[in-house]
């Protein structure tokens, strides 16, 4: 149930929105399809789940393309669209179960597959409720439950967290982690680098209509980066740390009560960490200074990844056949899903965005940790999904 792209274009009155896009999406995965706003993930999606068809390229979803077997693919996806376009009149359980019955489901069990996914989802108490009554969030889970609806072994989630309170979005990445889990292939845009790389996807970056070439994004995730420590005495560390040769002395820096020092691997760190332990500093806080797909993101986006030198390869980028690259990298395995209740987090894990550190090896990035943004462009509208025909789709030239 592998999702391919190869070559893929698509442009509007002269707006070239996907330029050339190559990317694999693998069953039993997550796998991150990021970028700056305008880059054509939206557009690539929506190619992708049939609602547009590409001016070039090929495509496979679950071994079917798009543009000549619609019906094949569609019955094997479930899209959520970046804002849920519903039938306002239309109670949640009703809406659902329309839906449903556009998959052929019998009426009965498609009312009761709605129940149990409104359930599931945290709107029981929602589901004779007209739609229009929901807010963003709310909207957001109905969305997820109506891409659910025909339990498809390929999502297509287009920004799925957007306007999801903190916990539900822990709640998502479960979720969407567990479905990766039962086989199902997951690829999800968003923008909140920190909650998508807690699940330690497959990666593919987009920016301007084109995805970046897989060393590039493998450079990036595995780029030199800055490391916090804490140690109940400060002054301790400092001294110790030219003595162990952990890393020299001028790369390191200090910031609120801590030291950022650069390393080029998970492996060099906690080697350091060894061996600053055995020195007999007691610390108190180790971990990445900035998330590991903030940072990547960072470095595609500024162009960084492609020009700065190879660091060390944790691994080699997944090529089908011999064609031309594709951008998907190929992660560490993604963990199960856990019991309900946040999971402990460790201090390796991906800190939030708000412990954002300037990277000591890059004299580019200021103080706060932040760096020049490519600049916005118009958003676009919203697209319907494609099971349901009284949405509105984005016009489409
Ligand atoms: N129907 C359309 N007509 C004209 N231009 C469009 C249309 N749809 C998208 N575009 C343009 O194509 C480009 C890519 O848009 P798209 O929505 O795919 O980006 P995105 O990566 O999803 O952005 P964001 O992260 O902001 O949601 C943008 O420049 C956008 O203005």
């Amino acid at each position: 149930m592998t999702i391919i792209a190869e070559g893929v274009s698509r442009s509007f009155d002269g707006v070239d929105a996907v330029r050339h896009v190559d990317l694999e999406a693998r069953p039993g995965r997550v796998t991150a399809l990021i970028g700056p706003n305008g880059a054509g993930k939206t557009t690539l999606l929506l190619v992708l789940a049939t609602l547009l068809r590409p001016d070039t390229g090929r495509i496979s979803v679950a071994g079917f393309d798009p543009a000549t077997h619609t019906a094949d693919v569609r019955r094997r996806l479930g899209w959520m669209p970046d804002s849920l376009g519903a039938w306002e009149g239309l109670t949640c359980r009703t809406a659902l179960a329309l839906t449903g019955r556009m998959y052929d489901l019998p009426a009965t069990e498609a009312t009761r597959r709605a129940t149990g996914l409104l359930e599931r989802h945290g709107l029981g108490a929602f589901a004779d409720r007209p739609t229009r009554v929901l807010s963003r969030g709310q909207k957001q889970r109905l969305s997820l439950c109506r891409a659910l609806i025909n339990d498809p072994p390929v999502l297509l989630l287009d920004e799925p967290a957007s306007g999801l309170d903190p916990a539900a979005q822990i709640e998502l990445r479960h979720f969407l982690l567990a479905l990766a889990a039962e086989g199902r292939t997951v690829l999800v845009s968003s923008h909140d680098l920190d909650e998508l790389g807690a699940m330690r996807p497959d990666v593919v970056f987009v920016q301007d209509g084109r995805t970046a070439p897989a060393e590039s994004v493998t450079r990036a995730l595995t780029a030199r980066r800055g490391w916090r420590i804490r140690a109940l005495d400060p002054t301790a560390l400092e001294r110790v740390l030219p003595e162990l040769g952990v890393a020299p002395y001028d790369a390191v820096f200090r910031r609120d009560g801590e030291l950022v020092i650069p390393f080029d691997s998970e492996a060099q760190a906690a080697d350091a960490l060894a061996r600053i332990l055995g020195a007999g500093i007691r610390v108190s806080a180790f971990a990445p200074a900035v998330g590991e797909l903030e940072q990547a993101f960072l470095d595609l986006a500024t162009g960084r990844a492609s020009t700065s030198p190879s660091g060390p390869s944790h691994h080699e980028p997944a090529r089908p056949g011999a064609g031309a690259p594709v951008t998907t990298f190929p992660r560490v395995p993604q963990a199960p899903p856990p019991a309900p209740g946040r999971p402990p987090e460790t201090s390796g894990g991906i800190p939030r965005p708000h412990d954002g550190a300037p990277r000591p090896h890059d004299a580019a990035v200021t103080e706060s940790g932040a760096e020049p943004r490519p600049p916005a462009a118009t958003d676009v509208n919203d697209a319907g999904p494609a099971n349901t025909s009284t949405d509105t789709p984005r016009s489409d030239s």
